[in-house]
């Protein structure tokens, strides 16, 4: 598309317009291109450099003809500019601008114009240099940075199209929004740190010691005033035209350094700890979370992963921590009195999006750096209200947990997540908890987000739970922490009990007998050290990889095994696995061992109900156990498989049935019949589960396996690839590739 344009003219010819004409040529664009200027010397050096054909500091000469013309003058400039080019302009031309204000640009096009012209697509690169001058132009200045367009509704398709492809052929990254949000983003981002760094340079350059402090100056200054180098002009344009949006942001500013400076004054350490340390992940979770799928709002990418058979599975590995008890060290660690030290924390998303919540909350987190993590705890009231929603990502246990310990609190807060978990069901503990006192709004169907108000007395209750799930019983139980008298949870089936463990080990009883779960409210947690074992969750995939590989011996380390979390041994074992438990022992409240699997045949067999609650997320990887097993695999009783992070037992069955592999599907089961199987396409609907279960099942297909939409392994797993590649799966991940696209 761009090669059909006839000739592109740039009105200002500095870094921007000058990086722009040298990513084109560089991007091998044949096509005219023109530039004015009111400096000829940049003109001529322009032309010395190649990157543009001719020049004037006259647009009258160049306007007809042009077929995209693109406005890199100074916001205040614009105007003008319009105004001149107005009755020039080709009837097929098109026109955008680079300025880093939007709504200036458009009032001024709305003065000179009359209102927005359909051909008119405003734009703004994100990039830039303390540099200026056509001297600097940089070839590369685009590449993989972001260019925001704001079309109108009325904005001609095909002019967004031309825009757009100007800027793909520059390797930029494009987005779209409306103007209003652009000024207000871009306030906070980028107009709010160069005002700082002006303002910082200026007032320490007006003092007497001022060659000291510039001749001392650390690596610390120069990063925070580099950008004060900066073209004055436009920075002065910028703050002109977006005055509104900068004043709010200064002002919320002001606030901060507010806080920061009575931090100073009264030798607050904690606050500043506290301030310092969400300041220094932020950077660090913030991009995690723009990167991976769970957490990114703007632009889902789909990672594709390819698994081809014959790989190998030997050696000796530990996966990463328990997402479970990972969930649960930080929320009571953070209610606990005292320094709570948590090592082998899951780096996942899902945990990470917990930890950083309770920042939000005012408690402060020190790491994770290596899996250890320090939590100053802030006792059972101590939690501030969040400045926003808590974003708990992908997590069905945060956001069930969350819900419980957030109804005692004296404060409104509310829950959100991500495209998959606002599908999940949560009436299932809004309801034991409405029951409680709590008064909590669902979105449709008891569906996220949660809005729980806050300061509501709670009294106990003795709740009969519908469903056997942890998550609801560790629910009721959070809640009573905070309730009057006794609150007892009685479950169908047995399911894990991390919760009340855990909450013994914080010197907070919980009593069980049988069936039943039960605490008193009004105590306290005190701060104790948490060793989290390997998550036997993940160890699964392994376990299964293993346990269908002829010649696999393989040994995975320190993993979990609470009774309430074997059913994945009960079961490998009664297909016929060759799995040994050795070196058992107690960490922490927790019983730990090692695992040692050797390939044997596995058969099919009729798992056992009481199993189902105890493997309740192993399933996907033992389906693909089963497709490898003598005959057939029966599972019933499984019905919660449909509301975890995708319905799991027909996105197993859909990709069962891309690979042949034969099965019939019931309500609240499978049956599955073992046999050869082949390669394909598998969508896993961005379950973790299920994108690590079909990497395991490439191990025995007869071709290669591609999974669709696997950026959520990071949610429980995040070096999952790594270490399926160490022990010899050849498992890579493609990065992001278009949804459904056949292999090439
Ligand atoms: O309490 C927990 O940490 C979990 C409980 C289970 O969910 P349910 O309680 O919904 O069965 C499990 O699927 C989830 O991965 C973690
Ligand atoms: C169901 C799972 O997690 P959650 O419910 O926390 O999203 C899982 O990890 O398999």
């Amino acid at each position: 598309m761009l090669a059909s344009e006839r000739r592109i003219l740039l009105v200002g010819l500095g870094l921007i317009g000058g990086s722009l004409a040298a990513a084109l040529r560089a991007a091998g664009h044949r096509g005219e291109i023109l530039a004015c200027d009111r400096d000829s010397n940049e003109i001529c050096l322009g032309q010395r450099m190649k990157l543009i054909d001719g020049g004037s500091t006259r647009l009258a000469a160049l306007v007809p003809g042009a077929s995209l013309v693109v406005l890199c003058v100074p916001v205040m400039a614009m105007q003008g500019v319009m105004a001149e080019l107005a009755p020039l302009l080709d009837e097929d031309a098109v026109v955008t601008d680079v300025g880093s204000t939007k709504g200036a640009i458009r009032d001024a096009a709305i003065q000179v114009f009359g209102r927005m012209p359909p051909w008119l697509v405003l734009g703004h690169p994100i990039a830039g240099s303390e540099k200026s001058g056509v001297a600097a132009a940089n070839p590369e200045l685009y590449r993989d940075h972001k260019v925001i367009l704001t079309p109108e509704p009325d904005s001609d398709p095909q002019a967004v199209a031309r825009v757009s492809a100007l800027w793909a052929a520059c390797g930029a990254e494009l987005l779209e929004m409306s103007v209003t949000r652009h000024d207000e983003v871009l306030a906070r981002t980028s107009h709010l740190p160069h005002l700082l760094a002006f303002s910082l340079v200026d007032s320490l350059a007006r003092q007497d010691e001022r060659l000291e402090i510039f001749r001392y100056a650390a690596g610390g200054f120069r990063d925070f005033t580099r950008i004060a180098g900066s073209d004055p002009l436009m920075w002065r344009d910028v703050y002109l035209a977006n005055r509104d949006a900068v004043l709010e942001a200064l002002d919320e500013f002001e606030a901060g350094v507010a806080r920061v400076r009575a931090a100073v004054a009264t030798g607050d350490g904690e606050a500043m700890l506290g301030i310092f340390t969400r300041a220094s992940h932020a950077r660090h979770y913030f991009n995690t979370l723009l990167k991976q799928t769970s957490y990114q709002t703007m632009e889902q990418q789909n990672v594709r992963y390819r698994a081809l058979p014959g790989g190998q599975v030997q050696g000796r590995i530990r996966v990463p921590g328990d997402k479970s008890m990972s969930h649960r060290s930080i929320m009571l660690g953070a209610l606990a009195n005292g320094v709570t030290e948590v090592e082998g924390f899951l780096e996942g998303e899902d945990s990470l999006a917990t930890l950083q919540a309770f920042r939000d909350m005012g408690v402060v987190i020190e790491g994770p750096h290596q899996g250890r993590v320090t939590i100053h705890g802030v006792g059972l009231n101590g939690l501030k209200q969040p400045p926003g929603p808590l974003y708990v990502g992908n997590s069905g246990t945060a956001m069930r947990l969350f819900a419980g310990l957030l109804a005692g609190q004296a404060f409104d807060s509310e829950l959100t997540g991500d495209a998959s978990l606002t599908k999940r069901p949560m009436d299932r503990v809004a309801n034991p908890l409405r029951e409680m006192g709590a008064v909590i709004d669902t979105a449709e169907n008891g569906r996220p987000p949660l809005r729980i108000h806050g300061s509501q007395p709670l009294k106990g209750i003795r709740y009969e739970m519908p469903m056997a799930s942890a998550q609801v019983k560790s629910c009721v139980l959070l809640a009573g922490l905070y309730a009057e008298g006794e609150t007892r949870a009685i479950e169908p089936a047995p399911t894990r009990d991390h919760t009340e463990r855990m909450l013994n080990g914080f010197g907070y009883k919980v009593e069980r007998e049988g069936a039943e779960a039960w605490l008193n409210g009004g105590g306290s947690l005190s701060a104790c050290p948490i060793d989290v074992p390997a998550d036997i969750s993940s160890a699964t995939f392994f376990l299964v990889a293993a346990a269908i590989t002829p010649s696999a011996d393989l040994v995975l380390e320190h993993v979990g095994i609470n009774p309430t979390r074997i059913g994945v041994i009960n079961i490998l074992k009664a297909m016929g696995a060759d799995l040994t438990v050795f070196n058992e022992r107690e960490v922490g409240g927790e019983p730990v061992a090692d695992l040692h699997i050797r390939y044997a045949p596995l058969k099919g067999i009729d798992i056992p109900q009481d199993q189902v609650p105890l493997a309740i997320d192993e399933f996907p990887a033992l389906f693909i156990a089963a497709a490898n097993a003598e005959g057939m695999t029966r599972l019933r009783g499984a019905e919660e498989l449909r509301v975890k992070e995708s319905d799991r037992i027909q996105v197993m069955a859909d990709g069962l049935a891309q690979l042949g592999i034969v099965h019939e599907v019931v309500a609240d089961g499978i049956d599955i019949r073992g046999g050869a199987y082949g390669g394909g396409l598998v969508d896993s609907h961005g379950d973790h589960r299920i994108a690590m279960a079909f990497s395991v099942a490439a191990l025995r297909a007869q071709g290669e396996i591609l999974i669709d939409d696997c950026a959520n392994v990071a949610t429980s797993f995040p070096n999952f690839v790594a270490l399926a590649t160490e022990v010899g799966m050849q498992v890579e991940s493609l990065g992001a590739v278009a949804p459904g696209q056949e292999a090439s």
